[in-house]
């Protein structure tokens, strides 16, 4: 079987998760990095970015856009999405969560520099008194190893890449959330996930200003 392609800037953006999600799901896939706005420009002339924006995946023979639909899409495809609707829920609130802070950390990169570190101690410190806090009591309160049911599932794996986005901040920012710090050991020991947080696997770096110009170079802004 052919494996999904990925599309999109060399860097993480609105993609990182889903390479997450693959590689936590086992899943090989191949990646067309876009480094020119003639790529990009072709993409859209072709008529495979559905409101002309990326990340786009080709996987299963369909041609998927809008960061949500695919990672959904990914997770029921890899019983990553709980056993029923009222689990499903609850791992999307849960994903959702932490995708607005991944996305807020993404968005700060293409500040400039002055407010970039003002936005990145604002979103450091968001992360200590509304995220991290709600995900220890989650814990505490479930008393089990996973967020939703007693299951590994897509919830999980988005907390682990939003405490080490934040980590890489501020490294002691869980140094309150006892619970949290385990399962982070927990959930980065699973071997798929060991694996792609090994150097060499498909993860991307921080955003670094090579991959902000190319961004705004490609999309004017
Ligand atoms: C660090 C990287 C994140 C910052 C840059 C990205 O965040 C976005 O603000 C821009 C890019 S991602 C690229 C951007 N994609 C989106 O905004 C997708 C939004 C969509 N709702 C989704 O979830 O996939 C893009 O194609 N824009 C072209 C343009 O709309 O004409």
């Amino acid at each position: 079987a052919t494996k999904p392609k990925l599309y999109y800037f060399r860097g993480r953006g609105r993609m990182e998760s889903i390479r997450w999600l693959l590689a936590a799901a086992g899943v090989e896939f191949e990646e067309e990095f876009i480094e020119t706005a003639e790529q990009y420009e072709k993409l859209q002339k072709d008529g495979r970015l559905l409101f002309g924006q990326v990340p786009m995946v080709e996987i299963d023979g369909m041609v998927l856009t809008q960061t949500r639909a695919i990672l959904s899409y990914l997770a029921a495809k890899y019983d990553l999405y709980g056993k029923d609707l009222k689990e499903t829920v609850r791992i999307n609130m849960y994903a959702d969560g932490t995708l607005d802070l991944m996305l807020m950390i993404a968005l700060a990169a293409f500040k400039p520099p002055a407010e970039k570190e003002e936005d990145l101690a604002l979103i450091v410190q968001k992360a200590q008194t509304r995220y991290f806090p709600v995900f220890e009591k989650i814990l505490k309160d479930h008393g089990q190893d996973f967020l939703v049911g007693n299951k590994f599932s897509w919830a999980d794996l988005q907390l682990l890449e939003a405490i080490l986005m934040v980590e890489e901040l501020n490294a002691s920012v869980l140094s309150d959330f006892r619970l949290l710090q385990a399962f982070k050991t927990r959930i980065s020991n699973i071997p798929t996930i060991k694996k792609f947080l090994q150097p060499g696997s498909q993860r991307q770096p921080p955003p670094d200003s090579h991959y902000v110009e190319v961004v705004r170079s490609i999309l004017h802004f």
